[in-house]
């Protein structure tokens, strides 16, 4: 009998980030390889016996002559091409020494975030785009019956605390009174560059034009397909594995996951623990946020287990 088993393929690649943090670098792959052509994250395949980081330490001194100082991980993608499975490990490089080029002779560009969505990348690519494009924090508003002090308490977190993303969540207030935060939440995300999602029915996209909609965990399992546009983003609340099969064939482009520990507002919510968070977090294909109990001293250790980085509202709303 002849079983066929798909060849496994470790790849480690960076997103390299500019000092500014507004840019990152990509290549473009050779005419001649497979999915030549198309763009790169600079890296490769791993020798036998190599670790992620170091393979991309060698990699990025052969294709672009820096040496990696600083990097952290970002994101593993699993991808089935026709051919072979392949992981890729992708690491953020925050410092570097050098000055990249590319020495094998492929074309190398520094790139604004918001363009990176221009350029075509292998399929398996999707979930890194994500992934560079959001930030490590998820600041998700806090229930607040004063709109004075809601206004207060976003520009505090927006200026202070640098949050980047936003999710309006309010669940006490009347659609009108939704529709109407939330337009002054735009105006003042809109300020410093943040992006705001709205909790909620798709529909509010047309009435307040923010930048996508979070989902409900019991939205997204009540859904057929993905309810908005591809320009606009998608996230969800998740709990547990089936809830994340659903977010990826909805085309969720990030996702909540939660409860990971025990909180005061869930205290009989099973927590999830690192552990199984890791697991589930593995086989997500996209950016997974660490929920319930997190603060910003956690993000390091989410973003080690492959998580985008942490989702809360104490640690920001105060
Ligand atoms: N480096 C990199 N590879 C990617 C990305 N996306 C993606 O699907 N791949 C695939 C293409 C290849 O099948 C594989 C990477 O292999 P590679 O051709 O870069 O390997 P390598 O640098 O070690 O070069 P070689 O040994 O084949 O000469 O991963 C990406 O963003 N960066
Ligand atoms: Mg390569």
């Amino acid at each position: 009998m002849n079983i066929m088993v798909k060849r496994r393929v470790h790849v480690a690649a960076a997103a390299i980030i500019s000092a500014d943090k507004q840019q990152v670098l990509i290549a473009r792959r050779p005419s001649n390889v497979d999915h030549g052509g198309l763009w790169e994250f600079p890296g490769g395949k791993l020798a036998p016996y190599e670790t992620g980081l170091e393979g991309l330490k060698r990699e990025l001194h052969e294709e672009l002559g820096v040496e990696i100082i600083n990097a952290q991980p970002l994101i593993r993608v699993h991808h089935e091409y026709s051919d072979k499975h392949i992981l890729l490990d992708v690491w953020q490089v925050h410092a570097f020494a050098g000055e990249p080029f590319g020495r094998e002779g492929q074309a190398v560009r520094w790139v604004p975030m918001e363009e990176l969505v221009n350029y075509p990348f292998p399929a398996a690519n999707l979930p890194i785009l994500r992934a560079v494009m959001l930030p490590t924090e998820y600041l998700i508003t806090g229930e607040e019956a004063d709109e004075a002090r809601f206004d207060a308490l976003l520009t505090r977190a927006l200026n202070e605390d640098n949050i980047r993303l936003v999710q309006l969540r309010a669940k006490q207030l009347t659609h009108e009174a939704y529709v109407a935060r939330a337009q002054r939440a735009l105006t003042l995300c809109r300020e410093v560059g943040a992006r705001l999602l709205l909790n909620g029915d798709p529909s509010l996209l047309d009435q307040v034009d923010a930048d996508g909609i979070h989902l409900t965990s019991e939205r997204l399992m009540q859904l057929e397909r993905r309810p908005i546009a591809e320009n606009k983003w998608l996230s969800a609340s998740t709990h547990d594995p089936r809830q994340l099969e659903q977010a990826a064939a909805l085309g969720c482009d990030f996702v909540s996951l939660s409860p990971l520990r025990t909180t005061p507002s869930h205290p009989d919510v099973a927590p999830i623990g690192w552990h199984d968070f890791q697991q589930w977090v593995e086989r997500a294909g996209m950016p997974v946020f660490a929920l319930g109990g997190m603060t910003r001293f956690d993000a390091n250790h989410a973003r080690a287990v492959g998580a985008q980085g942490i989702a809360s509202i104490r640690d920001f709303w105060k």
